[in-house]
């Protein structure tokens, strides 16, 4: 169970602005995502999206307005935030050379002791059981992605935020994947997420921000 719904956890961003080089990329943009929320970020290529969300992860500077997790500016508890949040990113932040149950085994340990059981269940989940003890550097696009999905299942952060979550995951890993995020919201979890198909449409808390 994710620990989203225990006390308070939400997200807010107010007011923000980015300039890349130049541009003045963001223009006030504010948004917030309670328990069993999920808000899509959606614009064509180069609009920002990518910069939201990490900006939304602190892993981005931001110029000026402020991001808020549980109420309180996340520049002030930056290590309580990334212990509740996971960010998937483009690339799925998998060591190549260790196989799928290693990636899982450490991967998942920095945050919380996990047992092989745990990771075999996970990877049934995601439908790869069969890639556990291959070296990632083996394993398709897809399967790839799924062993990073099955990380997140596995860390149960409150907060899942994830850039074009479904590239290279064929028509059933896309299903696979729904399936997951609308558990996690049921749960009580949060999802912001980029992607250029919507995910989860029209299921009661799913929201679009359109970014211009
Ligand atoms: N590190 C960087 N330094 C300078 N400019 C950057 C940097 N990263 C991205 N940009 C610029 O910021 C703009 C927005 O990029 P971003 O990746 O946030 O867009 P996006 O909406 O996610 O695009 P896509 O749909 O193609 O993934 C682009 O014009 C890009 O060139």
């Amino acid at each position: 169970m994710p620990n989203a719904s225990a006390s308070g956890a939400k997200l807010e961003v107010r007011g923000l602005h980015l300039w890349r080089g130049e541009r003045h990329l963001l223009r006030n943009v504010s948004f917030a995502v309670e328990p069993g929320e999920l808000l899509q970020v959606a614009g064509p290529n180069g609009v920002g999206k990518t910069s939201l969300l990490r900006c939304a992860a602190g892993l981005l500077p931001v110029e000026s307005g402020e991001i808020f997790w549980r109420h309180q500016p996340i520049a002030a508890q930056r290590d309580t935030y990334h212990s509740e949040l996971a960010y998937l990113a483009h690339v799925n932040a998998l060591k190549v050379d260790l196989t799928a149950r290693e990636n899982l085994l450490f991967g998942v340990g920095i945050r919380r002791s996990v047992t092989s059981e745990e990771i075999d269940q996970a990877l049934a989940r995601v439908e790869i059981p069969h890639c556990r003890d291959l070296p990632v550097r083996s394993l398709s696009a897809g399967q790839k992605r799924r062993v990073a999905i099955a990380r997140i299942l596995l860390t149960r952060p409150a907060l899942w935020i994830l850039d074009e979550p479904i590239t290279n995951l064929d028509v059933g890993g896309i299903a696979l994947f729904e399936r997951c995020m609308a558990t996690h919201l049921e749960e009580g979890g949060m999802i912001l997420t980029a992607a250029h198909q919507s995910l989860l449409a029209g299921r009661s808390g799913v929201r679009t921000l359109e970014l211009h």
